[in-house]
């Protein structure tokens, strides 16, 4: 059978006469890449780990019809609202499906179900590193069908079939289960998923064992500018920078084209609204007293420095901090307008910790100035989000310095956005 248009058009001869026939070959099955990433990473962690396997898709693509199934959103370590229940959250929720799509063909796992009929996938690959480390300090790039070094997250039941987390999926299955260790960029997948398995639907497990293939680069660039946030939460934000900040996007120079492949900014031609935005990543980063936190204190003189330097008088704080260091916060500033975003409870019902989250982000985005918390991938999407809306690179790549570190500590490094 033909699934789309454009297989007919190749495959159309026409005839001297007005009739035309077709000229068919076997139809291409189908394919179902699948993927999961480990339980205690976070969501902006994940979405760096969606470009990875997005691109692995775009390579296996070139040789088959290939789709990606997106894995549903659910049981994060950070998610801590516990009246929400928060599994089982499909990708629209958060962000714009139609403008992945024009990347890659995405599917919901619903969607997938809904497809083949039943939520039973033919072939799990579980990822790991070697056992061994590298051999002679080198690093090389391979991978290999190897045992299990880890007892497996998928246990065999008496049907015969893999049981384990499917993403709140009760009735998922797997057919089969193999452990694969690699070393290497995503593309070394390819020609493993190509040639060693006929499995219509594979299942990479551990996805963020795979790195990169080209960092910082075109792919990079062009898969990252396809995760447009969600309509519903970039309106949500846009109101609360127009009714609290000033903010709108033809003042701000942030209007943006309906296509993001239409989209390209030259460095310098957003302004941003007239506030500062902080990203200031506590909880477990505070806990485990990492080097890069700094103590409420310190990170208000430095957001005090900054706000003089660029004649702000409002400073926006995304935070994952408790009300009371919020309040210690605010104290530290009390000669500025210090904002934070409380969602009212029908947007935390609806779009949850996630969607809060993505909010805090879409605003910081939008500032003139923004200031984040070093090796946060939070803060790095923000900075990722500035570079694609056209932000000056000095006006995003800040960071606070922690509480060991000096008042010079290294900045982050300057990413260039690169469209072609
Ligand atoms: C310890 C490591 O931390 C890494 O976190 P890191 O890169 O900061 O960033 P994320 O991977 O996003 O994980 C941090 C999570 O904490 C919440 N969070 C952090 N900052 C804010 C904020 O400003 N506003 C709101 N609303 N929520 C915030 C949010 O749920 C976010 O996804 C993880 O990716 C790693 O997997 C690992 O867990």
């Amino acid at each position: 059978s033909l699934d789309t248009e454009a297989d007919l058009s190749d495959d159309i001869v026409f005839q001297s006469g007005s009739h035309q026939t077709l000229k068919v070959g076997p139809a291409i099955p189908r394919r179902y890449l699948l993927y999961h990433v480990n339980h205690g990473e976070g969501f902006n962690l994940r979405r760096d780990v969606y470009m990875r396997i997005a691109n692995l898709v775009q390579r296996l693509q070139q040789d088959g019809d290939w789709v990606l199934v997106l894995p549903p959103w659910g049981r994060l370590y950070h998610w801590r609202t516990r009246s929400l229940e928060q599994i089982r959250i499909p990708w629209a929720t958060f962000f714009d499906v139609e403008s992945l799509n024009r990347y890659i063909p995405v599917i919901e796992f619903e969607d997938f179900i809904k497809e083949t009929g039943q939520a039973a996938i033919d072939q799990i690959l579980y990822l790991q590193a070697y056992k061994e480390g590298w051999t002679n300090g080198k690093w090389e790039e391979k991978i290999d069908e190897r045992e299990c070094i880890e007892p497996p997250a998928y246990r065999l039941d008496e049907a015969g079939v893999f049981r384990g987390w499917f993403w709140g999926y009760p009735d998922a299955y797997a057919k089969a289960f193999k452990c694969l260790s690699v070393q290497g960029m995503a593309r070394i997948l390819a020609p493993v998923l190509l040639n060693n398995f006929t499995a219509r639907s594979v299942f990479v497990d551990r996805g963020e064992e795979i790195l990169h293939d080209y960092y910082g680069q075109v792919q990079y660039w062009t898969v990252r500018r396809s995760m447009r946030f969600a309509k519903h939460l970039r309106d949500i934000g846009d109101e609360f920078r127009e009714s609290k900040l000033e903010s709108t996007d033809e003042k701000d120079k942030t209007v943006m084209t309906d296509n993001w492949r239409d989209m390209e900014r030259k460095p310098g031609s957003a302004i941003g609204g007239p506030y500062l935005a902080a990203h200031l990543r506590r909880e477990d980063f505070a806990r485990n007293n990492r080097k890069e936190v700094p103590t409420l204190e310190r990170a208000a003189d430095q957001i005090k420095v900054a706000l003089k330097k660029y004649k702000l008088e409002k400073v926006f704080v995304a935070t994952d901090a408790p009300k009371h260091e919020i309040e210690e916060l605010r104290r530290h500033l009390q000669d500025y307008q210090v904002y934070n975003y409380v969602p009212p409870k029908g947007v935390l019902e609806n779009f949850k910790d996630g969607g809060v989250a993505i909010i805090d982000q879409w605003i910081c985005a939008h500032a003139r100035y923004f200031i984040g918390t070093g090796v946060s991938t939070f803060s790095f999407r923000i900075h990722e989000e500035r570079q694609i809306l056209g932000f000056d690179t000095k006006m995003t790549y800040n960071r606070f310095c922690g509480h060991s570190e000096p008042e010079d500590c290294e900045q982050p490094s300057v990413w260039k956005i690169v469209y072609h």
